[in-house]
């Protein structure tokens, strides 16, 4: 079962929302609605989360996102559709039964820390556990070990204006993991950071996530950020969800014009692994010479590696060690200049200045 369930859901402000969904369930867009004094917010979006997955929502500004996260942890009642918390529809719950169901499984981590100035980075930390009515001791000693887990052991009597900013967004971070929560609800967490700090959380969080494995919906503008921490990756843009998809089939497949665009400045080789480079019909004897091979999952930086130290295109193996794809080099350059899927043939120059290109089969790719 999945761990979290958007069920058609539409969020629209203003007035007469009802019918207003009505009309957008008929095929109205945004902007008609928009001239009737009615803002659609989210329309139609529907997803799973499984547990232990990172699902990251990815969107330009006003394209729906916080609202769509609000309406996940309650905070924000749908116009219509359902979500669903291991199988419990939220929207059914009573305001009580809906508090408690926040306060005990989701935790939120927001952009501008939301941390407490007057009080200590321990306090801050433990925050959700007073609010949750845990005892004083008992909170101090899983806020103490939620901010170990967050790199800020050390610091637990300083407080927050002492920190910078990606300490202060580590704090934040610990409350979250300090109340057990399975569902974590990041929005746009990392959008305040310097870049370096920035890329210096996605890793932190990418290596708790590989310890702690929860269920973690996240917010961002920002597609490398999508792409490097989403197992799955939903693009909205006007209300919609236009994608939902790995990093890779987003990279690969755009579902229209406005993904692909979105993605031609995605740093490729950061996305991408052998099994969406390789050539699954281009199969020879390159797994049999001894030379160093690559696995599907393989990143493209690596495979890169390889390739520059084999003599002949790279042999990409499955876990039980079958052969189930090449990849030449020259389709490695291929994939970095433009994501073209077609293979260019290792053919003699012809001195036009044109690269020959094939369909992607009977290519040479013998040593
Ligand atoms: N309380 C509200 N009342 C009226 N309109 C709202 C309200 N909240 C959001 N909207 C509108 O809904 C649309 C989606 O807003 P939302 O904040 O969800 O987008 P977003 O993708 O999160 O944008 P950002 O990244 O700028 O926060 C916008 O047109 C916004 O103006």
């Amino acid at each position: 079962m999945s761990r979290l369930e958007a069920a058609h859901l539409y969020k629209v402000f203003g007035r007469r929302p009802d019918a207003a969904v009505e009309r957008l369930r008929q095929g109205a867009d945004r902007e008609e609605l928009r001239a009737d004094g009615a803002t659609a917010a989210v329309i139609d979006a529907s997803f799973t989360v499984d547990p232990g997955q990172i699902f990251v929502v990815m969107g330009l500004s006003g394209s729906g996102k916080s609202t769509l996260l609000r309406m996940l942890n309650g905070l924000l009642e749908p116009t219509a559709g359902q979500v669903l918390f291991d199988g419990q529809d939220l929207t059914a719950l009573s305001p009580r039964e809906l508090r408690e169901v926040r306060a005990r499984k989701i935790s939120m981590v927001f952009q501008h820390f939301a941390l407490f100035p007057h009080r200590s980075v321990l306090e801050n930390a433990a925050y959700g556990l007073e609010v949750q009515g845990v005892p004083r001791a008992e909170r101090e000693e899983r806020a103490a070990e939620a901010l170990g887990l967050t790199g800020l052991a050390g610091w637990e009597k300083s407080w927050p204006d002492e920190l910078s900013g990606g300490m202060q967004q580590r704090v934040g971070l610990a409350r979250a993991l300090a109340t057990d929560a399975d569902l974590l609800l990041m929005d746009e967490s990392f959008s305040a950071l310097d870049p370096l700090i920035r890329r210096d959380m996605q890793d932190q969080l990418l290596e708790l996530q590989s310890r702690l494995n929860k269920t973690i919906v996240f917010i961002t503008h920002d597609l490398n950020e999508a792409m490097r921490l989403g197992d799955r990756v939903a693009v909205m843009r006007d209300g919609r969800i236009v994608q939902t998809g790995s990093a890779e089939d987003i990279l690969m497949t755009p579902a229209n014009d406005y993904v692909a665009a979105f993605t031609q400045d995605v740093d490729r080789s950061r996305v991408l692994t052998a099994s969406a480079v390789m050539d699954g019909e281009l199969r020879g004897n390159e797994a049999d010479c001894g030379c160093e091979t690559a696995y599907a999952d393989t990143a493209f930086a690596d495979l890169c590696g390889i390739s520059a130290r084999v003599p002949h295109a790279v042999a990409v193996l499955d876990k039980r060690k079958q052969l189930i794809g090449v990849v030449p080099q020259q389709r490695l350059v291929g994939f970095l200049a433009d994501g073209d899927e077609a293979v260019r043939a290792e053919v003699p120059c012809d001195g036009s200045g044109k690269a020959a290109t094939t369909t992607g089969k009977a290519v040479s790719t013998d040593a």
